[in-house]
């Protein structure tokens, strides 16, 4: 199968701080990979070095086989790469519909007037909020929130789709409905990489996990083995969770 995203040696520093610390790994076409870690692992900077928020310090990554490590961001999510943040950020004072058509006309091919409204209706639909269309983004609920930020990612038509504990905060009742939509997301031939804390959604969701502890890649391999994995019970499981 196609090689989607290789990571090659990639490495970033804060000062004297290796954050991310000679990582390689690649993803395959249509994959969902869980990336696991405790606090502080280095995953959330991983994805900042994937989507371009942060420059490496060290080490490629390329998409497609395309060096993509010196992109800007908005050159990154042209290449296919799409994120949500761990804290959600959508634009409060606009419609939940002008937020996804905001995405729409930065994306490659930018869309305009009714052809970016009919997209925009599309990805909402795609998440569940059809109905809330002309609400205020500021007044919807937290999963709500969640789903219009997952909406506006899907609006640049990615191939790769990071999310960062985007699962995280949710109900039980709203977990499962949460794991549904990312597995419908990834069936339509979007691929993901998901930091989440929660062991019982990746279970569900990803066949494969990479580690990481200290900014290093401590697993790699089938979840049920990675989460059996001493290294990995003891630097980040502490044993009680998996
Ligand atoms: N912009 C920054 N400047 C300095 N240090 C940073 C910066 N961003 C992250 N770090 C440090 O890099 C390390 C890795 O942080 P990171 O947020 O990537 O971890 P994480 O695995 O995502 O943690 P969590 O699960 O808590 O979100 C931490 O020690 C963090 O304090």
């Amino acid at each position: 199968m196609t090689v989607l995203l290789r990571l090659q040696a990639v490495g970033k520093n804060f000062g004297g701080l290796a954050a991310v610390n000679n990582v390689s790994f690649d993803m395959k076409d249509g994959e969902i990979v869980g990336l696991l870690g405790p606090n502080g692992s280095g995953k959330t900077t991983l994805l900042n070095l994937i989507s371009g928020a942060h420059r490496a310090t060290s080490g490629n990554i390329s998409l497609y086989g395309k060096n993509i490590s010196s992109l800007r961001p908005d050159q990154i999510s042209h290449s296919g790469i799409a994120r949500t943040f761990q804290l959600v950020r959508v634009l409060q004072t606009m419609s939940v519909s002008d937020n996804v058509i905001c995405s729409v006309a930065f994306r490659e091919k930018s869309a305009w007037g009714r052809e970016a409204h009919e997209i925009a209706e599309e990805k909402l639909a795609t998440v569940g909020l059809q109905d809330k269309a002309r609400d205020l983004a500021g007044s919807l609920n937290y999963i709500d929130c969640k789903r219009l930020e997952l909406a506006r990612a899907l609006a640049t038509e990615p191939k790769l789709l990071l999310l960062d504990e985007w699962l995280s905060g949710l109900t039980p009742q709203e977990l499962e409905t949460g794991i549904e939509l990312i597995n419908s997301i990834q069936s339509s031939g979007i691929s993901i990489l998901i930091v989440e804390h929660i062991m019982s959604a990746i279970r569900e969701l990803c066949p494969r996990c990479v580690v990481m502890n200290s900014g290093e890649v401590i697993a790699d391999g089938p979840t049920g083995e990675v989460l059996e994995n001493e290294s990995v019970v003891s630097a980040y499981l502490g044993g009680a969770d998996a």
